[in-house]
């Protein structure tokens, strides 16, 4: 893993949207996305460059079950409004979180993501060490599935809801197998919060009980934390 450690996500969008664009001219051609707070930076940097997308693919990690794609709360509105709005790819692919067989849609989404094989894939960092909404305890070898939302997660993000109890309880997610055969990496923490995940992730033990840590088996990861979220790391 390459560790980059910055003042704050300020810089570390800067160093997020470097990573971009680096990838891009490379040849990259799909770029799998993430939603929450930690990408919003890199976003935003993506946003003001000249960085062109109308001939990429863009593939999201994960959508609550339950939510329509013009609810605020979706990640399908979140990633309109915070980056396809202003960036536009020519292909953008999100599960439906309202499909009425969840399974075949799960079925669906593997085979968008086995048909177009990830250069470049974003993550965020769950405070329980989830990526995408692959929890605690989740099979490495399952594809795209269908996720009860711990505690811990519903709490979390219980901040973007009015009231906690708005907040799904379940949600669809590419599964660790299809992150892993990304060929690169980048992965985004910020704030105190994640620390103990972050440390899990790169010093503590392979184990599904944090699932983060199974990027230690990836040869291609680039980390940009913030110095509170690299605070309990031991070797800096
Ligand atoms: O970036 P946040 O809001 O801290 O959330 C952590 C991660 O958990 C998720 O909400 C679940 O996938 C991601 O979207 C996010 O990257």
């Amino acid at each position: 893993m390459q560790i980059i450690i910055v003042k704050d996500e300020v810089e570390g969008g800067q160093k997020g949207y470097q990573v971009f664009a680096d990838a891009k001219k490379n040849g990259a051609h799909v770029f799998g996305l993430a939603t929450g707070s930690t990408p919003i930076t890199t976003y935003k940097d993506i946003i003001a460059s000249d960085l062109d997308f109308s001939d990429s693919i863009s593939i999201n990690l994960d959508e609550y079950i339950g939510l329509s794609a013009d609810n605020d709360q979706s990640y399908n509105y979140f990633m309109h409004k915070n980056l396809f709005n202003q960036k536009p790819f020519k292909t953008s692919y999100l599960p439906n979180g309202l499909a009425k067989d969840i399974d075949a849609e799960a079925k669906r989404y593997d085979k968008v993501i086995a048909d177009n094989p990830i250069d470049l894939q974003i993550l965020g960092l769950g405070r329980n060490g989830h990526i995408g909404f692959n929890e605690p305890g989740t099979s490495r070898e399952i594809g795209t599935h269908r996720v009860s939302l711990t505690q811990s997660t519903i709490d979390a993000n219980a901040r973007f809801f009015e009231h906690e109890e708005d907040v799904p309880k379940e949600a669809l997610s590419m599964g660790l197998s299809s992150i892993m055969k990304s060929k690169h990496i980048l992965l985004e923490a910020y704030g105190a919060e994640k620390a103990d995940a972050v440390k899990g992730m790169i010093e503590g033990p392979d184990t599904p009980d944090l699932p983060a840590s199974i990027l230690q088996n990836h040869d291609n990861v680039t980390v940009i934390l913030d110095e509170a979220a690299a605070s309990k790391l031991t070797n800096k």
